[in-house]
């Protein structure tokens, strides 16, 4: 139990070589960081000896208490050797709760269903994953993820311990058991982890607010896998899953090139067969995690030009005549988003991942849970924006009152929140067809409603982020701070709204497919 000072003992610390605050009823000895302090040490002095609590928030994230100020906490407000109030017997019932309520209860700062709504798509078994990776993300992740922005690089420690926690392999589908190293967040068996837990995992990861974190993680994982788990022989799932479920190797998806990005069938990297073995000449670009993955899932050339002409190889980095070079992107950045070079590389027959000329298909059987997965991730983004400003909004001030009392402030919120809740609702239900609909038709039923749900996610990130920056004001426009998640994520918004499909290809896809779809159903158009 940690030392307890009363308020008065607080007020003789009050110069600068002997300096005390209170902050959120902790107190700290802040004599040796006035010289240190970014904000000057004359404010800090002033604040001596007082609780200090107001002016911290107005100033801080909350990230600083648990970063810096941890060194210098010396106790905290109360009376040494007080008995504890024993609350057992104080029964607080909240009249307008219907359910259980988790979370810190911001208006639409996590999903309805965490707030005491009703869910059909929710269980005990959900709520344990949710625990664990809420808990997982706030421990090891929030109080880094500036740092590991700006050093663009995620530490290997991280990566490790994501894979300990049982976060890899649950987000690449379905994977045999005896693949899986860790047991799955919450203890859940891996036959009834389903899309819902799925969703959990990337949601609450993606509360950290940095896309580059999330796809530090799992962003090459997520889709660079997956078509050696469907597809893959036996071989090549023995060389690749394990090591990559246990953060041992990474791996990562290798479609897009310099020339053309969503038009996946005028892909040019060329794989000429030589007997033996394939021979890949091309270039690879803006590929996730390819600046330090260990396999690339490369999409090559080994037919005809057009759709049926293209193949899935497995290519590893000791293969001599691949070079990879991290790119300058705008956001991202530990991300290793890379350029890569793939000269005269000889790739084993046994390389090839499932058969030649059939890698379209599997390209496109890989693109809805992708496609799913930005929108969980885009969401989950936005979300976040709409938690910052409604807290920022609830203590900065400005021409006499707070943000929030401002009918322009309210007004950006609600156009911000339901966009938000509009995406997740259509979210669930796509994620409840996946579970329920024949897995055979679902490219075909579920391609079209997903492709816009995709676009209609980033539109709905790229809404936030603005808008959630014009409520920060200048703290969006400088990295770190209060404003740290606002500024980073409006730098990333492009990265969610390009790759996967470009909005402009989903909007039309999504059209075009379920019209196709519609006119099979016998639709009257
Ligand atoms: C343990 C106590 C404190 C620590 C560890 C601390 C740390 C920091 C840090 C790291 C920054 C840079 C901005 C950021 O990362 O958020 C900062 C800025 C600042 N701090 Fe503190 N601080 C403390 C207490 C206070 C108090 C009590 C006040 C006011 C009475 C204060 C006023 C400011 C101001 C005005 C800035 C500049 C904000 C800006 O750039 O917009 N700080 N502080």
């Amino acid at each position: 139990m940690s030392k307890k000072y009363t308020i008065e003992e607080v007020t003789k610390h009050q110069q600068a070589d002997d300096c005390w605050i209170i902050v959120h009823d902790k107190i700290y000895d802040i004599s040796s960081f006035l010289n240190e302090h970014p904000g000057g040490k004359k404010v800090l002095l002033k604040a001596g000896g007082t609780d200090a609590t107001r002016q911290f928030d107005a100033f801080h994230s909350p990230a600083v208490l648990q970063n810096i100020a941890a060194k210098y906490l010396i106790g905290e407000v109360g009376v040494e050797n007080q008995e504890e109030a024993d609350t057992d017997d104080v029964v607080d019932v909240n009249p307008l709760q219907v359910g259980e309520a988790y979370g810190d209860m911001v208006p639409f700062g996590d999903p309805m269903w965490y707030q005491d709504w009703f869910s059909p798509y929710y269980n005990d078994s959900h709520r344990k994953v949710r625990q664990c990776v809420r808990e997982f993300v706030e421990r090891e992740i929030m109080p880094n993820t500036h740092e590991w922005d700006e050093a663009k690089q995620l530490p290997a420690e991280i990566i490790e311990k994501a894979a300990k926690a049982g976060i890899f392999a649950s987000v690449v589908g379905h994977v045999d058991a005896e693949y899986v190293p860790y047991e799955l967040p919450g203890g859940v068996p891996i036959a009834d982890f389903d899309a819902f837990h799925h969703i959990i995992v990337a949601d609450e990861l993606s509360r950290c607010g940095s896309g580059g974190v999330t796809w530090g993680l799992i962003g090459g994982l997520g889709i660079g896998l997956p078509p050696i788990l469907h597809f893959g022989s036996k071989y090549l799932k023995d060389k690749v899953v394990r090591d990559c479920l246990a953060g041992k190797k990474s791996i990562c998806l290798a479609i897009t090139e310099p020339s053309g990005g969503s038009d996946v069938a005028g892909l040019q990297t060329e794989a000429k067969d030589m007997g033996d073995h394939y021979l890949v000449n091309g270039e690879k670009k803006w590929i996730t995690n390819g600046t330090f993955a260990d396999f690339f899932t490369v999409a090559v050339r080994t037919g005809e030009p057009g759709f049926n002409g293209i193949s899935f190889l497995l290519l590893e980095r000791s293969m001599p005549g691949i070079k990879t070079t991290q790119m300058k992107c705008s956001g991202v950045w530990p991300s290793g988003t890379a350029y890569i070079t793939l000269e005269d590389v000889k790739v084993p027959k046994e390389n090839l991942i499932g058969s030649e000329n059939k890698g379209f298909k599997y390209i496109m059987h890989n693109f809805n849970s992708e496609r799913m997965g930005i929108v969980i991730q885009a969401n989950r983004f936005a979300r976040v924006c709409v938690e910052e400003s409604l807290k920022y909004a609830h203590k900065r001030k400005t021409f006499g009152k707070r943000l929030i009392d401002h009918p322009v402030i309210r007004n950006k919120l609600a156009h911000m929140i339901r966009q938000v809740e509009a995406t997740h609702a259509w979210m669930e239900s796509l994620a409840y067809q996946t579970i329920h609909m024949p897995a055979e038709i679902q490219a075909v039923r579920l391609g079209g409603p997903i492709a816009l749900c995709k676009a209609q996610s980033t539109q709905t990130f790229e809404y936030c982020a603005r808008e959630a920056a014009q409520i920060f004001g200048g703290l969006a426009y400088s990295r770190g701070g209060q404003g740290e998640k606002v500024e980073r994520l409006y730098r990333e918004v492009r990265a969610f709204a390009i790759p996967g499909g470009s909005e402009e290809i989903m909007l039309d896809l999504g059209v075009r497919q379920s019209v196709k779809v519609g006119a099979f159903m016998g639709a009257k158009m």
